[in-house]
């Protein structure tokens, strides 16, 4: 316990919140680029991640993404531009950039045959670690991702959403002072994702820098800070998630669904809806109408002739962002 009666924070991090506060940069890309032979996975980005932060890079698949965070945990050579994890070039310096990062690959890559906590050890090792530290280390980790109780049980024998929580346990054995993670929550059910986010956030909490990859809105609107929007191998937006929203899309959208169809004749059908609404998204099954007056807008539809089946009305997203800014769907 503290001065102040609490529970000491665990041993996870410690020093993150020194050297890892939000002045300090953790990573700084310019003008980033990665090639695979003549195809351009990463077309020159720039972007600067900060200590303490949960930092996000959303976008749909291909769009550079996961090549961008290889590049950042030193295990994908840098093309061309230039790349800082913690001050050194993971190009020349891999190791030791290695060594002060946790890893949560896209795949899980545990030992399904070794139980929980052996895998924890086995990963421990790689990093120097004895075995009373580890054991110590082990414990509060498994505790933390609440599965302390299933600490001998064989990984194949979890779920998911556990699987995925052991290797958040075990991308933290060294206590690194930023944690990548691929798609920490793809392929999970609603409830594991909502236990994953919440260790992340009290990761985060604890001062350690998050940095992950997501084509999931929500989850860049739950957990990141600030986000850089790709497509394409380039960054199409780049801000905190509440002011990208502001900044490219109206507050509201109404979704229009039509009796017979989307109508064929997309010009008149924009025409018509443009004097309603700031924006108008025509999609193969719905049209989006994007406004800061949901009542008005909502008022001319009803006074129209459109032939609908229904409408929707909600606050707009990130996916409303990325419409906007690509074109097309996040998640097409
Ligand atoms: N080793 C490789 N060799 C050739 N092309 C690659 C390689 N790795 C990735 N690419 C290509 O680079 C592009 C970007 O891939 P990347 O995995 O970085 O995207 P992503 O945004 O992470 O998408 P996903 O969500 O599908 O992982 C894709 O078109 C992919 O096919």
């Amino acid at each position: 316990m503290n001065a102040k009666g609490q529970a000491a924070a665990p041993a996870m991090g410690q020093g993150s919140t020194d050297v890892g506060g939000t002045e300090t940069t953790m990573v700084r890309a310019t003008g980033l680029t990665k090639r695979f032979d003549d195809y351009v996975a990463v077309d020159g980005i720039d972007f600067e991640i900060r200590g303490g932060q949960a930092f996000g890079f959303l976008g749909p698949n291909g769009a550079g993404k996961t090549s961008t965070m290889r590049m950042i945990a030193a295990m994908s050579p840098v093309t061309s531009g230039s790349l800082e994890v913690l001050g050194m070039d993971p190009t020349t310096e891999g190791s030791s950039v290695r060594a002060r990062l946790g890893i949560v690959p896209q795949e899980d890559n545990l030992d399904n045959d070794l139980s929980v906590s052996d895998n924890l050890l086995f990963y421990g090792r790689f990093f120097g670690l004895d075995t009373r530290t580890l054991s110590a280390r082990i414990e509060e980790l498994l505790r933390f991702v609440e599965l302390w109780d299933r600490r001998d049980a064989r990984v194949q024998t979890l779920s998911g959403g556990m699987k995925r929580r052991v290797v958040i346990a075990r991308a933290l054995i060294n206590e690194p002072e930023i944690v990548l993670l691929d798609e920490p929550t793809t392929g999970l059910d609603p409830q594991a994702r909502q236990l994953v986010w919440d260790r992340l956030y009290r990761l985060k909490q604890r001062g350690v820098s998050l940095v992950l990859t997501t084509h999931y809105m929500d989850e860049a609107e739950q957990l990141c800070d600030e986000l850089v929007v790709m497509d394409r191998g380039r960054i199409v937006a780049q801000g905190p998630p509440r002011q990208l929203i502001e900044d490219y899309v109206t507050s509201d959208v109404i979704e229009l669904r039509f009796r017979d169809g989307v109508p064929a004749d997309t010009d008149v059908l924009q025409a018509k809806l443009s004097t309603m609404a700031r924006d108008v998204e025509v999609l193969a099954d719905r049209v989006l109408l994007y406004t800061d007056d949901p009542t008005g807008t909502a008022g001319a539809i009803d006074a129209s002739d459109l032939k609908l089946a229904g409408t929707l009305t909600r606050r707009s997203t990130l996916e409303d962002v990325f419409l906007h800014l690509a074109g097309r769907s996040l998640n097409e």
